[in-house]
């Protein structure tokens, strides 16, 4: 994958395999706001893709136009290569967004009927809505909860339910708004690695906005980056995240990996690996700079030796 660049000219945005294909599409909205501007997206799959840019850039805008909540006002929106103009149903049976706010999600009365909804919605008999949402429960780690009021429930939890309500449509893309941004650092984990199985286990393709470019260093295979409600950059978290310019015209902060990795090539005065991205990335990295100065030393520590019994020093 090669860093591409957008340009502010209308751009050829050709469909290809993708699940989803956002043509340029133009949304204004009814107060005369521009949500989205010449915008071109791709969602293919089995990747995790993440959105990436400042308050008011557009993200959510984007987001609710991928399963119909919001329609272009301007340009096309296809899903599996057909046009969803005027299509809401096959949308939403296609791709699922979790909102950034769990309240505006949950409204039955039993964490179970919640979930249960959107599959009977589909036209599941009630027995197999039913099937569906216990296993989408329980894929979340959320089991324990379908007989709780979602009013009750933790944030954390909440969020877990949500993304249990979409999964159990079983959809090939799941849209997240925000999906851990008013999470402790332990429920951001547990919904890292939901999204991570999501993908990995269940072939379900995952956008993601967010504002944790940490976050989007470690987990998405892809950055789309956004910038006035259009995509000024897409490629993958190296090619973003180490592209000064980017990240300085979209307001982006280095995620804290690339940043580490930047002060160690300063202060080292050397570039000691391509770019590392995770930190895992980043302490393979380490050892291997210092396995290579500990060879380093010991070969001049063995020079100085043989001098020394050479008579050389
Ligand atoms: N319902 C609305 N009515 C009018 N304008 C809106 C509406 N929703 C969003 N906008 C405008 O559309 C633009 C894009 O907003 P959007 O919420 O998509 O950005 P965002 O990148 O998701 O921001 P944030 O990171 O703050 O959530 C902004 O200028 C915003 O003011």
């Amino acid at each position: 994958m090669t860093l591409h660049r957008f340009t502010n000219q209308h751009e050829a945005c050709p469909e290809g395999q993708e699940l989803i294909h956002v043509d340029c599409v133009s949304h204004t909205y009814p107060d005369g706001s521009v949500g989205i501007h010449q915008m071109c997206f791709r969602v293919h799959p089995g990747e995790i893709v993440g959105l990436c840019g400042a308050n008011g850039s557009g993200k959510s805008t984007l987001i609710e136009h991928l399963n119909g909540l919001l329609e272009p006002s301007e340009g096309r929106i296809a899903v599996l290569g057909a046009d969803m103009k005027g299509r809401r149903k096959d949308i939403w049976k296609n791709v699922g967004i979790v909102f950034q706010r769990s309240d505006d999600q949950l409204f039955a009365p039993t964490v179970l009927d919640d979930v249960m909804f959107g599959p009977i919605n589909m036209g599941l008999s009630i027995a197999d809505a039913k099937k569906a949402a216990e296993e989408a429960l329980e894929t979340v780690g959320a089991a324990h909860l379908a007989q709780k009021m979602p009013n009750y429930l933790s944030g954390g939890q909440k969020r877990l339910v949500c993304i249990a309500g979409v999964l159990a449509m079983k959809p090939k893309v799941i849209a997240m708004d925000e999906p851990t941004s008013d999470l402790d650092p332990q429920h951001a984990e547990i919904v890292e690695q939901i999204i991570r199985d999501l993908r990995n286990r269940h072939g379900i393709s995952v956008v993601i906005a967010t504002h944790d470019m940490d976050m989007a260093a470690r987990l998405c295979d892809r950055i789309c980056v956004v910038k006035g409600g259009s995509i000024i950059a897409d490629g993958t978290p190296a090619d973003v995240f180490y592209d000064g310019q980017i990240l300085a015209e979209s307001g982006l902060k280095k995620p804290r990996v690339a940043e580490t990795y930047e002060a160690i090539c300063r202060v080292t005065g050397t570039s000691p690996c391509n770019r590392p991205i995770t930190p895992e990335d980043l302490a393979l990295c380490v050892e291997e700079m210092l396995k290579e100065r500990l060879k380093t030393n010991l070969g001049d520590t063995q020079n100085s030796s043989k001098d020394f019994a050479s008579g050389g020093i």
